[in-house]
């Protein structure tokens, strides 16, 4: 499948080299505002391609987006440190109104994937301008933010995080929701399973990984100015699952009616992944304490999505 990337920074780049890495593109189609660097980063990616496998890597305008199956939409500007990603958001939607027409004068069959922060608003920033329907517009939400709390469970338990079935949801920010009560170790409750093996959860263990979780940007904008690795893989790990219908269970963000009496917002919740884009959304089982800071994080959402009005 050919995938277009707009937005060839770190966290573009990153995709692409994720994507060629994973072998889930054979051709990948880099496009910025700034064509040199395009350029550059299609070269240097195409350089892995001998060690791993066939994929075409080049760079080009618009028209080079031509045929895609996925376009990544990873332009804009990143946080600084200690900015919170939805004081992005007026920027970014700018730098939208530009790059999302643009995008569906040559590509208009592709699935949406956006990365972009603040990403569940610029989801709907891309619904909005591109007129496709919501499944086709994939925020990657909290793909990452579930990725960091099964890995910080996995590392607590002493178990591969790919055994950890533990979700993030609602907003990819400040308000994001870790949901404990229905995560699993492989088929046992993860409170059993730590139990069991004497490494319970106690709250001191949770905050800690609460913490980790809800702050590993802020942390890590700090040491080396951006984050890229982590969403350059689960961006890769979401086109494998459109490219090869997979059906997979991620938590991505989409545009609702409603959510919880919150009307027309984007947040994340564990959806199926697969060739059309979004095949469903699935409602977990919360407590009634996880359900009412979901609730406050869309509150969250719509209340930041309204000042762009
Ligand atoms: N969704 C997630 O989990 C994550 C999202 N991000 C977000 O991804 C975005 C990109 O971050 P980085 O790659 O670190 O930034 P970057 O500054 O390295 O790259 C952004 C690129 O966008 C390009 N660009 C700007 N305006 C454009 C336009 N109108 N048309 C085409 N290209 C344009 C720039 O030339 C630049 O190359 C940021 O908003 C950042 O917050 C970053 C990490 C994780
Ligand atoms: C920057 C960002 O959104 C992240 O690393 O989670």
């Amino acid at each position: 499948m050919k995938v277009g990337i707009v937005g060839t920074g770190m966290v573009g780049s990153a995709a692409a080299y994720a994507l060629v890495l994973r072998g889930a593109a054979g051709e990948i189609a880099l496009v910025d505002h700034n064509p040199a660097l395009a350029r550059a980063q299609a070269e240097d990616i195409a350089h892995a391609v001998p060690f791993v496998h066939p994929c075409q890597v080049h760079a080009g305008s618009y028209d080079a987006l031509a045929g895609a199956g996925v376009v990544i939409i990873a332009a804009g500007v990143p946080q600084k440190p200690g900015e919170s990603r939805l004081s992005l958001l007026g920027r970014n939607a700018e730098v939208f109104s530009d790059v999302i027409s643009r995008v569906m004068q040559v590509a208009p069959d592709a699935v949406l994937l956006i990365a972009s922060n603040p990403v569940d608003i610029m989801t709907e920033v891309a619904l909005r301008a591109s007129g496709l329907p919501p499944e086709r517009v994939i925020g990657s939400g909290t793909v990452l933010d579930t990725a960091r709390f099964r890995m910080l469970l996995g590392d607590h338990l002493g178990i591969a995080a790919e055994s950890v079935h533990a979700y993030v949801l609602g907003e990819h920010g400040d308000s994001e929701v870790l949901a404990w009560s229905s995560a699993r170790a492989g088929s046992e409750s993860i409170s059993d399973f730590a139990d069991q093996i004497g490494a319970p959860l106690t709250e001191a263990v949770r905050a800690r990984i609460d913490d980790a979780v809800r702050h590993a940007a802020y942390k890590i904008i700090e040491g080396k100015g951006a984050t890229w690795y982590g969403i350059g893989a689960g961006l890769a790990r979401l086109v494998q699952a459109i490219r090869d219908d997979q059906r997979a269970v991620l938590t991505v963000s989409m545009v609702v009616q409603d959510f919880q009496g919150v009307s027309d917002v984007a947040l994340s919740l564990p959806r199926v992944v697969g060739a059309t884009g979004i095949v469903e959304t699935l409602i977990p089982h919360l407590t009634f304490s996880e359900m009412k800071a979901l609730k406050a994080s869309a509150e969250t959402l719509k209340a930041t999505a309204l000042e762009l009005a």
